[in-house]
């Protein structure tokens, strides 16, 4: 087997469906297509966390960020409420939520929208990142989970 360098796998729950990772739907294209993993319903303005099933793991220095799919606002009245999700390296396989992802959508329509599992809802994309001097001050915190875990 190739040695893991980065990439996707489905947190336990998940793990024995039989589904399919994220794959780039052509040559060049940047994004990891992640799709819903169970169907969610949303009523006119509602925010809701879309699970993807998924954790992903990367090198030191490495990010994941989650972009919303350009058609979702037109086609499917949804939004990525958070703008763009950032999935730290540290998040894969905590102890709290075993680093699964999610996209935290929001219906901008009057009215319902239906996500179907195994609908393609966002887009992630691996990157490197800087850090700042005097970086040194960083809290040893070991992340537990997502969404506020780490306080206000
Ligand atoms: O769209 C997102 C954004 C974040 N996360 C997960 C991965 C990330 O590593 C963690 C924390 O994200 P962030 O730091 O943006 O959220 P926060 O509100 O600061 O929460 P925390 O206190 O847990 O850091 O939540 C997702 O699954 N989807
Ligand atoms: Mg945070």
């Amino acid at each position: 087997m190739k040695m893991k360098i980065r990439g996707f796998e489905f947190v336990t729950k998940y793990a024995d469906q039989g589904l399919d990772l994220p794959h780039r739907e052509t040559e060049h294209a940047a994004g990891y297509d992640l799709a819903a993993v169970e169907t969610v319903h949303f009523a006119p303005g509602e925010i809701k966390l879309v699970s993807t099933g998924l954790k992903a793991y990367m090198q030191a220095g490495e990010v994941l960020y989650l972009y919303d799919r350009s058609s979702n606002p037109r086609k499917k009245g949804l939004v990525l409420a958070n703008s763009v999700g950032v999935i730290d390296g540290d998040y894969y396989g905590n102890s709290g939520n075993e680093g699964e992802i999610f996209a935290q959508m929001m219906n901008i329509t009057d009215h319902a929208v239906v996500i179907e599992a195994g609908e393609r809802v966002t887009q992630g994309v691996f990157m490197p990142f800087l850090v700042a001097d005097g970086d040194d001050n960083v809290t040893k915190t070991v992340r537990t989970g997502g969404f506020g875990s780490t306080g206000k």
